[in-house]
């Protein structure tokens, strides 16, 4: 009997998507990718491309195109990059209105056409576009997870390097909270293998490297002008797909819903969980001080606030 290979659909085959796509093809981290696009013509450009860059990796991916919905199913995991990016001068939050009107059309055919799999949310803003898949997939909330917090650790252990110079590979950076200007990175929690960050940064130093990665995302923006960043987001992502595939349990901040978690409910905040078969598997809650408890708080509020906004228009009835 042939077994029954892995399957991954990424809808939204843009910059995010399609990367995220071609590094799991070149990894063969799944045995069948589908790409899906509103722009179906670009989709098939890029799978036949991506395929023909699986044979020159002996990678066993294959790539392809789903032209209807239907062919999402069976599903193991699906990646939801549809929507728009920012350009300059706007914030995430100004995403919402139009990129929640995507998430919900793309999450109602997931619901019908693969409502085994595992969503991982990326489109912006990304905690309020978690919530939104969650909400309208009906999914339980292990099912359904964002990608921002492996992504802005990433961000963060880049500028501490740039800070210190050495440490390469070895750095490990802690943020939490939702994937906005009010992100909490956590230099506390932060280490250069295993010497704590606070030992060898100053607190200015330190200071600036939480300011920089806050704005990480922007400072992107401000250098593409035509979009935001892919590379880092789409390797991130790839993370998740990976762990939740090979079951490995390993622990990643990631977007989840929170049911009490922290003190708070009802709201999709980044925080520690372990990532395997079943998506969330296990959510830590850390011990914060009371300047962390207040970023923290102030960051869950951004989020709640915005979905207050999609409440009030009725968007969930
Ligand atoms: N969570 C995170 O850390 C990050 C989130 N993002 C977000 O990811 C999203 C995608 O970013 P990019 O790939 O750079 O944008 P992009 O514009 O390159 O790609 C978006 C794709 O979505 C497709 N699309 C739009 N509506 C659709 C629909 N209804 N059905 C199917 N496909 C649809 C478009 O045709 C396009 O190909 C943005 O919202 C961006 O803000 C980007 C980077 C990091
Ligand atoms: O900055 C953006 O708009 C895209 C994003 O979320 C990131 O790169 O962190």
């Amino acid at each position: 009997m042939v077994k029954k290979g892995k399957k991954v659909t990424v809808i939204g085959a843009g910059n995010v998507g399609a990367t995220v796509a071609f590094i799991c093809a070149m990894n063969g981290v799944c045995h069948h990718l589908v790409l899906r696009d509103r722009n179906i013509e670009i989709a098939k450009g890029k799978a036949l491309d991506m395929s023909q860059a699986a044979n020159a990796a002996r990678s066993h991916t294959i790539v392809s195109v789903a032209e209807d919905a239907s062919e999402i199913a069976g599903s193991d995991v699906v990646v939801i990059t549809a929507g728009s990016p920012r350009l300059p001068g706007m914030s995430r939050d100004d995403l919402l209105m139009i990129n929640a009107e995507i998430t919900k059309e793309v999450v109602a055919d997931v619901k019908k056409y693969a409502p085994d799999s595992i969503i991982i949310m990326v489109s912006n803003p990304l905690d309020v576009m978690t919530y939104v898949a969650l909400k309208e997939s009906g999914f339980p909330k292990e099912r359904v997870v964002g990608m921002a917090g492996i992504l802005d650790s990433a961000r963060m252990a880049h500028f501490i390097y740039e800070k210190i110079g050495y440490g390469a590979g070895q750095i490990r950076a802690s943020v939490m909270g939702g994937h906005g200007d009010d992100m909490v990175p956590l230099p506390k929690f932060s280490t250069v293998a295993g010497v704590p960050l606070t030992d060898i940064l100053s607190e200015k130093e330190i200071c600036e490297v939480v300011e920089r990665t806050k704005h990480g995302g922007a400072e992107i923006v401000g250098y593409l002008k035509t979009g935001s960043a892919y590379y880092a987001p789409a390797k991130s992502t790839a993370i998740m797909v990976e762990a939740i595939l090979k079951d490995t349990k390993q622990i990643h901040p990631c977007a989840v819903y929170l049911d009490g978690h922290y003190g708070y409910s009802d709201v999709v905040s980044g925080v520690p969980v372990a990532l395997g078969a079943n998506g969330v598997e296990k959510l830590f809650e850390m011990t914060l001080n009371d300047d962390q408890k207040e970023r923290f708080a102030k960051s869950v509020g951004s989020v709640k606030s915005m979905i207050d906004v999609l409440k009030e228009k009725k968007f969930f009835d």
